[in-house]
């Protein structure tokens, strides 16, 4: 029997936005081309470090250690934050728990607890609704470690961002500077290298390249090459995922 009643149309199926991910290490301008991308697609924009290094930030408040996988998880499935847009300066403020942590999110000790806290197989577990339930018409743009490998498989195109890590280190240290942070160039190095080698090798969604991923070295590439890159490419796919819907339908 049909689970249609006579007289009644077929319920339309949902349509999933599509997805471009952008994965790759520290510095190599993820954050930066997403963001690009995602306002000259006029696209949503996942930024999926920022909800590690909430609950990075959440777990100090609470005084949790960075290895009790129970307590993250639980703060983890209720994390109280917003992503708020400000119109007037174009900044996106963070708000954990009532308080404005925009400043706060961003620096390189933060950023070393989400790499430490982010190993733990049910604290990813705990934030995989909450990522996905960015995927919202008319697109999504995502930018992480895992987007394309275990966030959004069935993404359009992927990308994997990289760079070396000295220029990374250069390009994070100019970054903290221009934000009034002291910084030193050779533990920039050293934390960065730190950082990569605790991300790629956990056991649970590492920092690797999707395996249907375009490569792309940004050492020696501007920004504005690197958009256009991940621009064209997207393009290529995106036609031919809407073709393949096409056939699909005929
Ligand atoms: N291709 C590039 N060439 C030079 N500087 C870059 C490039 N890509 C990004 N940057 C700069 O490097 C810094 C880090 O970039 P960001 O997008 O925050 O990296 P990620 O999100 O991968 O950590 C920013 O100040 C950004 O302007
Ligand atoms: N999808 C993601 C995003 C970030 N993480 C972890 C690992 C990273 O070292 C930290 C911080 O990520 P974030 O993208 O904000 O860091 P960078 O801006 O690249 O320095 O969080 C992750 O495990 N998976």
């Amino acid at each position: 029997m049909s689970d249609i009643e006579p007289g009644k149309s077929t319920p339309p199926t949902p349509v999933l936005a599509p997805v471009i991910t952008i994965d790759g290490p520290s510095g190599s301008g993820k954050g930066t081309v997403c963001r690009l991308l995602a306002e000259k697609l006029g696209w949503h924009l996942l930024d999926s470090g920022a909800i590690y290094r909430v609950l990075a930030i959440a777990a100090v408040h609470h005084d949790f250690e960075p290895s009790d996988e129970d307590s993250l998880v639980a703060l983890a499935t209720d994390l109280d934050v917003e992503f708020v847009a400000n119109e007037e300066t174009g900044l996106t403020h963070t708000i954990l728990e009532g308080e404005d942590i925009t400043m706060t999110i961003r620096t390189e000790e933060v950023g070393m607890n989400a790499s430490k806290i982010a190993a733990l197989p049910r604290v990813r577990e705990a934030l995989l609704r909450r990522q996905r339930a960015f995927r919202e018409l008319p697109g999504l743009v995502a930018d992480g470690r895992d987007m394309g490998t275990v966030v959004f498989p069935d993404a359009q195109a992927k990308i994997f961002l990289t760079a070396s890590a000295e220029e990374r280190a250069r390009r994070r240290f100019l970054q903290l500077q221009e934000k009034g942070f002291d910084a030193n160039m050779s533990t920039l190095v050293d934390e960065i290298k730190d950082r990569d080698h605790r991300d790629t090798n956990r056991s649970v969604a590492p920092l690797k390249p999707a395996e249907d991923s375009l490569f792309i070295d940004s050492t020696e590439i501007s920004i504005e090459d690197v958009v256009a890159k991940v621009l064209q490419f997207a393009h290529t796919k995106l036609s031919a995922s809407e073709g393949k819907a096409d056939e699909n339908r005929i």
